[in-house]
């Protein structure tokens, strides 16, 4: 499971006392998840999520706290970090930074149709006006340089298959990185997958983990989603859920005419970010006991990616 750091409860007494929140009833890990350390908190006065974080650069903290204020204030359901009775909400706990947050209803969907897509195209685009005119800026640590320098590095390591299918994946991304730098930006999520949104039926009442979170392209967050929402078993576009999720959030924020002719692009470029950071954690994490992605997911997406069918909705 995907406890890196095991805690105590003497630890964990002394560490949520000074919220105020009563007394701790009751911790379990949380076995989900691949970056972090969670754990489910019940005190006296709710139900928590404590956070360890275990990877990435510690000095963006403070970025993903403020951002997850402004989306707070902009009324979506997020963990917004919780503050203790004196004001901080960055702390430590086993030498690791340590958030507390509310922890939010619902269950994850594995098998999402056209109305929870509806409800993500919706998400996401709240996420993109609540920061499009200000974004807290943060530059991904996973972006285009990142991938063409992990991509050169990983490629000679792969099946000839795999390799005719990465290498022009990369030129593609050399050749057009400042028309996707170019396109409107503001403030992304960064991996919006089934596994970090919670829906009551077809209800949203959450999205969680903003750690991949980042100032860039909104049609890179688009495209990250639909690869995961709106991908059959085998990998290729479900027409109809993509159609739901574009449509539902291009009603509230419309496309541009660069974002339309670079679509089918960036859904290669969020194939080829995810195949990358999974053929890595499958060889640091190989042998231990952490929940791995299968990399060939996004191998498989990036080759049926290769033509898409399904064009962004925009009024030439
Ligand atoms: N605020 C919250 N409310 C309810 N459940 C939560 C909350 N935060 C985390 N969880 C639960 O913990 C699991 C792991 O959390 P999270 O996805 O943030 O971990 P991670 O290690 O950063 O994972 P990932 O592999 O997605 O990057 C989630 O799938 C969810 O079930
Ligand atoms: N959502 C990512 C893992 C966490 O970033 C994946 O499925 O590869």
């Amino acid at each position: 499971m995907s406890v890196f750091t095991p805690l105590t409860r003497d630890e964990l007494e002394t560490f949520l006392a000074p919220y105020g929140l009563g007394r701790l009833r009751d911790f379990q890990g949380i076995a989900a998840g691949t970056e972090n350390s969670n754990f489910f908190i019940s005190l006296e006065q709710g139900e928590y999520v404590l956070t360890l974080v275990e990877r990435g650069p510690t000095q963006d903290l403070p970025f993903f706290i403020e951002l997850l204020d402004v989306l707070h204030d902009a009324q979506l359901s997020v963990p917004y970090a919780l503050r203790t009775t004196d004001g901080i909400a960055l702390r430590t706990l086993a030498g690791k930074p340590a958030l507390l947050q509310p922890r939010l209803d619902g269950r994850h969907v594995q098998a999402p149709n056209n109305q929870h897509c509806v409800q993500v195209g919706e998400l996401l685009a709240h996420i993109h006006t609540a920061t499009l005119d200000a974004p807290l800026v943060r530059r991904t640590d996973r972006g285009l340089d990142w991938m063409l320098e992990e991509g050169e590095k990983l490629v000679a390591g792969l099946d000839a298959a795999a390799a005719e299918l990465l290498r022009p994946a990369l030129a593609e991304i050399q050749a057009h990185h400042a028309q996707i730098l170019a396109l409107p930006q503001a403030n992304l999520h960064g991996d919006l997958f089934r596994d970090n949104v919670m829906f009551e039926g077809t209800h949203l009442t959450g999205v969680i983990d903003f750690y991949n979170a980042c100032s860039g392209p909104m049609l890179y967050d688009l495209a990250i989603s639909v690869n995961d929402w709106c991908s059959d078993e085998q990998g290729a576009l479900d027409a109809p859920r993509a159609r739901a999720l574009l449509g539902a959030y291009a009603a509230l924020r419309p496309f541009t005419a660069a974002e339309a002719q670079l679509w089918p692009l960036m859904l290669r470029v969020a194939c080829v970010r995810f195949w990358l950071s999974r053929l890595i954690a499958a060889q640091s994490f190989a042998g231990m006991d952490v929940l791995i992605h299968d990399p060939k997911d996004f191998q498989d997406r990036l080759g049926l990616r290769q033509k898409v069918g399904v064009a962004l909705p925009f009024a030439f």
